[in-house]
Parts: C-alpha cells; structure tokens; sequence
C-alpha cells in the first residue's frame, strides 16, 4: 500500500463559516508531510476530521485504507497522535503514565528508551503537571510513538521547544521515518519544515493555496528562501506590513 492517508474533497464549517474548504491530499508510506498555514488556516480541523474526531460535512477520508470513524479500533494500534493538551490524574508520574499507555497496546515501544531519546529519561518519576512546558511537549511526542504506530500526527511539533530539544526531536523522526514511519505535522517554524518534510501543503483560510516540496514552493513563487515563500502564499508578509 503506498498511500497512508488520503483526503478527497474534505470540507468542513462550523454554522456558516467553512473553516477547511474541498481540501484534497495524500501522503505516502515514510513520508513527512508538513500542513502549514497561519493560526485559524484549518490545520487542526482537517487533522480532526481526518482522525474522525470531527465529523466533515462532506469528503472522503481513509487512514492506511481504512475508515478512521468505521474501522477505529483497527486504527488504534496503528496510529499515534501527540496531543497538545491532555487530560491526566493530578498525581501521576512520568513512567506511570507511560505505562498506562504502553499497556493499551499489542507491542509497545520501550517508553524508558523512548524518554531517554527525547531527553527526559531523568524525568520518570516527576510529576506530569511538574514537567515543564518543553518537557511536556517532548513527553505528549513520547506518548504518540509508545504505541509503535505506522502513522503519527504531530501538532505543533515542537512550539515550546528549546533549540537543542528540537534539534533532538528532529534527528529522532528522521530515524523513525527511516524505519518507515509516516508523519503528518504541523508546525509554525520554517527550519523545521525545510529539514523534516517530503511534502507541504500550505492552507490559507481553509483551502490549499499550495501542495508539492518545499523546492517546488520556492521555484514557483517571487521568492529565494523558503520562509519567504511560505509568507508569500499565505499573505501574511503584507498584512504584517500592514501593520507597520
Ligand atoms: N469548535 C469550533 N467552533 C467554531 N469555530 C471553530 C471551532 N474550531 C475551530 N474553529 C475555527 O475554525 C478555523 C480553523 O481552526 P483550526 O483550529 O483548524 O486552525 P489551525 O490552522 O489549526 O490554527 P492554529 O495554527 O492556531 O492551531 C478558525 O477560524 C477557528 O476559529
């Protein structure tokens, strides 16, 4: 099978504002696919509907051929998802909730490892709420990858993240997509999109303004670096100018 996820003519509103308009994409086994766009693109809403937490007013959506609403609990080994708030006891630790987690699962991934890799093995027996932002972050990463899943969204990958933390991030997926893992995320940082993604589609109010590599966007806008693109096709460089 070579594609993981595919959208068809995905559209979504809520009451009369359509927040992600006939958004269509596909993304291959060991791809990382970037989703980009400002705040209140449609980002979050297309990865909802496709995860099947929202429900899409119209379109089509299959996650590793399978119907992420109709075929959940065969998804749910396969797909990790990194949240970016989560409800969690008070009380509880780092390794016990890890271990919650890894107990929901067939074959788990070492979790200990998991955390040493991401850089906060010293943090096991902290407390969750303890940890700080950053450390959070990298635990709700641990979190998605504990379930040894062929497919990870990742939202907001790294916001919060110290620079070498992401530095460690990256280098962590690469392996993991190296090994065949897919990965769609989204993220607010450009670097990060440049050294991680295959593919991006850039969503601006809800529809695809563009879709290809990040080559391909330079290439086929006014601009030479990619952060430029980017700001070009979303129009954000001219409404920050705006308010100048
Ligand atoms: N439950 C909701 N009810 C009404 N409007 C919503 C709801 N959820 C999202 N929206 C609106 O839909 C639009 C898209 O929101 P979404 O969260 O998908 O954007 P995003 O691209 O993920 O943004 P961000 O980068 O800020 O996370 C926004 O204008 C948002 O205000």
């Amino acid at each position: 099978m070579k594609e993981v996820i595919k959208v068809e003519q995905l559209t979504k509103s809520y009451g009369n504002f359509i927040a992600v308009d006939n958004v269509s994409l596909s993304v291959s086994r060991g791809m990382v696919f970037g989703l980009l766009g400002a705040n209140g693109a449609g980002k979050s809403t297309t990865i909802e509907c496709i995860l099947g937490t929202k429900n899409p007013d119209s379109g089509q959506v299959s996650i590793l051929e399978l119907n992420p609403k109709a075929d959940r609990k065969s998804l749910f080994e396969k797909v990790g998802v990194q949240f970016q708030e989560m409800n969690y006891q008070e009380q509880i630790k780092v390794s016990e909730l890890c271990e919650v987690t890894a107990s929901l699962y067939q074959n788990p991934l070492n979790y200990i490892e998991l955390l040493m890799e991401f850089g906060i093995g010293d943090k096991q027996k902290s407390l969750v709420k303890d940890l700080s932002g950053g450390q959070r972050q990298r635990l709700f990463i641990v979190l998605a990858l504990i379930p040894n899943p062929e497919v990870v969204f990742l939202d907001e990958l790294t916001t919060g993240l110290d620079a070498k933390a992401r530095r460690d991030v990256w280098k962590t997926l690469m392996r993991l997509k190296e090994k065949g893992l897919t990965i769609l995320l989204t993220s607010h940082f450009m670097d990060e999109v440049e050294a991680l993604c295959d593919r991006i589609c850039i969503l601006k109010k809800g529809r695809i303004v563009f879709e290809g590599t990040v080559l391909e966007a330079v290439n086929s806008s006014p601009c030479d670096k990619f952060e430029d693109a980017y700001l070009w096709y979303t129009d954000e460089e001219e409404e920050a100018n705006e308010n100048l």
